[in-house]
């Protein structure tokens, strides 16, 4: 039943009427891997396969333990499979309180398996005021916290989530999204995150897989498949460059940010200081980017940053799409092909990217 690899390995075959799921996934065995794609690119397919929902053919390992594998006709059933799964609509016991609920998810487990306790689930999702409350009284962001922390009860190997927030409205999503990080920076149980929200995995993602029409079209590190012109997640109007970088200063008079990332510093609208030094992932929309031969002068543009254009796409209607790298760091620039053709811009050229707007990712 064990063996030595770490992560999760899932070769998973399946084939319906119109539609065929072939996948060779290696996910590491901490942080969050996002399944990022369009409706029925088979993202769901892939969760349920790997929980044991769905009979797919292949191989499942997770975190050193066999779920599946056909060549030596091994098939864990899922109630077996240490894992938790969280769906878009929270499907809680409506009988139960939320403690009732959240207790719910640590029976069958054996002494000795609770690698996370019961308080610390209710902690990290702050549900302690809740506790006796009906599921019926809890707004949908409360009941997707109930959710999250009964799967984390049963001490999974791996948490699945599916579009967690897909059924919560643009205020809810605010409010369990800063939940998630959390969960992301504390636990080191890894998590797989279904979602075609690019800006949830700009948020939360450490891995990234692309798929597409049952197949993996691309698979690493965030910021690399983000920004890669030949991947759809480039283009689009959320298309945006993911930026690492390090607090250098918070200046309270203009509540103005200063982050230095590899290509220069760029600065952003903060309302609260951040401690010097901090670890950042900053988000630039490729249509907050624009271009220019010379630094600009006299712009009331913040931030505009030297940077060599790497490549060039044409984009319909009237649009390109340019690829930048500033100091190692891939920026996005989305402009018009008439502005492209009157500055004559072309791969290899020093220019200047001006950005306009910049959202902390973290
Ligand atoms: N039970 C089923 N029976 C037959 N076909 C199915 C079944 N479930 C899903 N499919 C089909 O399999 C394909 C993959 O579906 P899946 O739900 O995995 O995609 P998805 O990427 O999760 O989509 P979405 O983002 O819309 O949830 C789709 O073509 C879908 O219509």
């Amino acid at each position: 039943m064990s063996g030595t690899s770490t992560g999760i390995q899932a070769r998973l075959h399946l084939r319906r009427a119109d539609f065929v799921l072939d996948i060779d996934l290696q996910l590491p065995g901490s942080g969050v891997s996002a399944l990022f794609g369009p409706s029925g690119c088979g993202k769901t397919s892939v969760l349920r396969a790997i929980a044991g929902l769905e009979r797919a053919a292949g191989r499942v390992q997770v975190d050193g333990a066999l779920w599946q594998d056909d060549a030596t006709r091994q098939w864990l059933p899922t109630h077996r499979r240490r894992l938790g799964y969280v769906f878009q609509e929270a499907s809680l016991f409506a009988h139960l309180n939320v403690r009732r609920n959240i207790e719910y998810g640590r029976r069958r487990l054996p002494a000795g398996q609770q690698r996370l306790a019961l308080e610390q689930a209710v902690e990290l999702l702050a549900l302690a005021p809740l506790l006796a409350r009906a599921p019926h009284t809890l707004s949908g962001g409360e009941r997707q916290r109930v959710a999250i922390a009964r799967a984390l009860a049963a001490s999974p190997q791996v948490l699945l989530m599916d579009e967690p927030l897909a059924a919560l409205d643009g205020a809810r999503k605010a409010e369990v999204l800063p939940y998630l990080e959390r969960l992301q920076r504390t636990l080191d149980i890894p998590v797989i995150y279904v979602s075609h929200s690019p800006e949830e995995v700009a948020r939360l993602a450490t891995h990234l897989v692309l798929l597409q029409d049952g197949r993996v079209i691309g698979q690493g590190a965030p910021a690399e498949l983000m920004s890669r012109h030949d991947l759809p997640l480039a283009h689009g109007d959320a298309a945006a460059a993911l930026v690492h970088g390090h607090v250098l200063a918070w200046d309270e008079r203009d509540h103005l940010l200063s982050v230095a990332f590899s290509g220069g510093v760029l600065h952003l609208a903060a309302a609260l200081p951040r401690p010097p030094g901090q670890a950042l992932r900053l988000r630039v929309l490729a249509r907050d980017v624009s271009l220019a031969r010379a630094r600009p002068q006299g712009s009331t543009i913040l931030n505009a940053v030297p940077a060599r254009i790497e490549h060039i796409a044409a984009e319909a209607p009237g649009q390109a799409l340019v690829t930048l790298d500033a100091g190692g760091t891939r920026l996005l620039a989305r402009i018009s092909q008439r502005s492209c053709r009157e500055l004559g811009l072309a791969s290899g050229d020093e220019v200047f990217a001006q950005v306009k707007s910049i959202a902390l990712a973290d």
